[in-house]
């Protein structure tokens, strides 16, 4: 689904942001990405998306290497791959029910079929009685959830998640992570970028950890760190 090979990142020069990464995620797997504030996150992130391109080493995505897919093949690509931003990247104009249905309509989805499953959804993040409202007048929570909603809704291949649960209470983040787990059991590979550790501890995934530039794979409930994940793809 995913495959990162001996990845170096920075961004123009300034310090290096990931060593050497190398990891893969099977299709169907779940994981938590953990890692403090600047640990790179989101930069991992960026990179499967398509957002960003490593300085060395090889991204593959649908195994295809990120390096040698064509522009014009990059939309079909992203459309398999659903994202929720750290700062949702809400569309300001469109009311919670469009923002969702967008990549339903952008897939040419039958009418009848989104106004079906996209308040079904909604009400299911608990945002039934929010349809036509616009993002700004909508609390950091609900919006999260809009964009949560909006990157679940197509059933992607895989899910990247960016901290998704930074607005919401605990309560709340539960839920989600119900729906991304429902999500899960259909198939989506899933990760989940979070700072939440009793989340992380209260869900049995195993995790990946950004440290020091390094990536390292933990056993299932954060237990124990064990060796760095890619070292059993490393040649030698
Ligand atoms: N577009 C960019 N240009 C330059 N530097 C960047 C860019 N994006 C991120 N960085 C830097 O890269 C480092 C890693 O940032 P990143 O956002 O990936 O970390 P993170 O683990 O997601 O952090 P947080 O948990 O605070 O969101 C930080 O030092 C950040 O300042």
């Amino acid at each position: 689904m995913v495959r990162f090979e001996n990845v170096f990142m920075r961004y123009d020069g300034g310090p290096v942001i990931l060593r050497d990464v190398s990891f893969e995620l099977e299709p169907g797997s779940f994981h938590f990405l953990t890692g403090g504030s600047g640990a790179g996150k989101s930069t991992l992130l960026r990179l499967m998306y398509l957002g960003a391109r490593p300085v060395s080493g090889r991204v593959h995505l649908f195994d295809r290497d990120i390096s040698k897919i064509r522009r014009s093949e990059r939309p079909a690509m992203r459309r398999r791959v659903g994202v929720v931003f750290q700062d949702f990247r809400l569309i300001p104009h469109l009311s919670a029910l469009d923002n969702v249905a967008l990549p339903l309509r952008i897939a040419g989805t039958r009418e009848a079929l989104i106004r079906e499953h996209v308040p079904e959804l909604l009400a299911w993040v608990g945002l039934s009685g929010h349809l036509d409202a616009l993002p700004a007048t909508l609390s950091g929570g609900q919006q999260q959830r809009i964009a949560i909603a909006r990157a679940v809704i197509g059933r992607p291949s895989l899910l990247l998640a960016d901290e998704p649960t930074g607005n919401v209470d605990d309560r709340i983040a539960i839920r989600l992570l119900y729906l991304f787990e429902e999500l899960n059991k259909m198939g989506t590979t899933v990760l989940i970028a979070t700072h939440n550790e009793s989340l992380v501890r209260r869900f049995d995934h195993p995790r990946l950890h950004l440290e020091g530039a390094r990536l390292t794979r933990a056993t299932v409930r954060g237990a124990t760190v064990s060796a760095p994940a890619g070292a059993a793809a490393r040649p030698g």
